[in-house]
């Protein structure tokens, strides 16, 4: 019976690795239903990382993950099922461009339901509504704006009404009106269908207005969890710099995208 009474995401002293060394370790971590998490952090810091093991992508090398109470399942079948009670939206939208937008909605649940056709229209149609777009339908993604693409794709994440939310930098490329429109829709949505949301950005000034909580990954490890004004607050050097997005501090910035001569300087 699944626990209703469980975090929606909750991750007990989990250590991720990648390539053969340790992204991520001593997580803890939950995520209360209903509520929206920014996830933050410097570029490389292992937020992504963090969402693949939501997803079950990749399997602690220790620890715990548990979403809705059910820990995430490496045996591919119960993945694919709890994975339709995630909803995720991409950095690079992924919409298939010989569809139109509501083709590209109609996708998953072609997919994964057997409804008939007139039902599959509608729920497009309601989709489309809820982000703003009632009109769009039948425009192929090349047509569309970037923000208006955008909203497709978060209306196709939302076609089989997941109960969580999971947005990769949903404001990459997008110009401050646009992002404006993204982030107040992700809040409404949240509160308007009951959902719970992590927000993984660099964007942390345009995403604390809409979340409840916010957490800093740095060096390996969270460096801090609390609510956006504990936050603003935090006399932490490591938080600090982050949102003063200094160079010089606490947390040592991978140099990766240097070339060699540039990072040995
Ligand atoms: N498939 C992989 N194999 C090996 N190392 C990886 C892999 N994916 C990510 N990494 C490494 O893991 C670390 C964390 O990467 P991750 O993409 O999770 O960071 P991020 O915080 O999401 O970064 P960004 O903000 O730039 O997207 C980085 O050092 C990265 O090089």
């Amino acid at each position: 019976m699944p626990d209703v009474t469980a975090p929606a995401v909750l991750l007990r002293d989990v250590r991720l690795d990648r390539g053969g060394r340790s992204v991520l370790s001593g997580i803890d971590l939950s995520v209360p239903r209903g509520s929206v998490t920014a996830v933050l952090g410097p570029s490389g810091s292992g937020k992504s990382t963090l969402l693949s093991a939501l997803t079950g992508e990749l399997v602690p090398a220790a620890g715990t993950v548990e979403v809705f109470g059910q820990r995430v399942p490496t045996r591919m079948r119960e993945l694919l099922e709890l994975r339709k009670s995630i909803g995720v939206l991409l950095q690079g939208n992924g919409l298939l461009t010989d569809l139109t937008a509501g083709e590209n909605i109609a996708l998953p649940l072609r997919m994964h339901t057997k409804l008939p056709k007139p039902v599959i229209a509608r729920l497009v149609a309601m989709k489309l509504q809820a982000v703003g777009l009632r009109a769009a339908g039948d425009l192929y993604p090349r047509e569309l704006s970037g923000g208006m693409a955008r909203r497709v794709a978060l209306a196709r994440a939302l076609a089989l009404d997941p109960p969580l939310m999971i947005y990769d930098e949903p404001l990459t490329g997008l110009d401050p009106i646009a992002s404006g429109v993204i982030m107040s829709l992700i809040g409404r949505l949240n509160a308007s269908l009951g959902l719970t949301s992590i927000i993984v950005t660099h964007h942390v000034h345009e995403t604390l207005p809409v979340a409840d909580h916010a957490i800093v990954i740095a060096n390996g490890r969270i460096v801090f969890q609390g609510t956006p004004a504990e936050l603003e607050a935090s006399d932490d050097a490591l938080v600090r710099q982050f949102l003063r997005g200094e160079p010089d501090g606490p947390i040592a910035f991978d140099r990766g995208d240097l070339a060699p001569m540039e990072a040995a300087r």
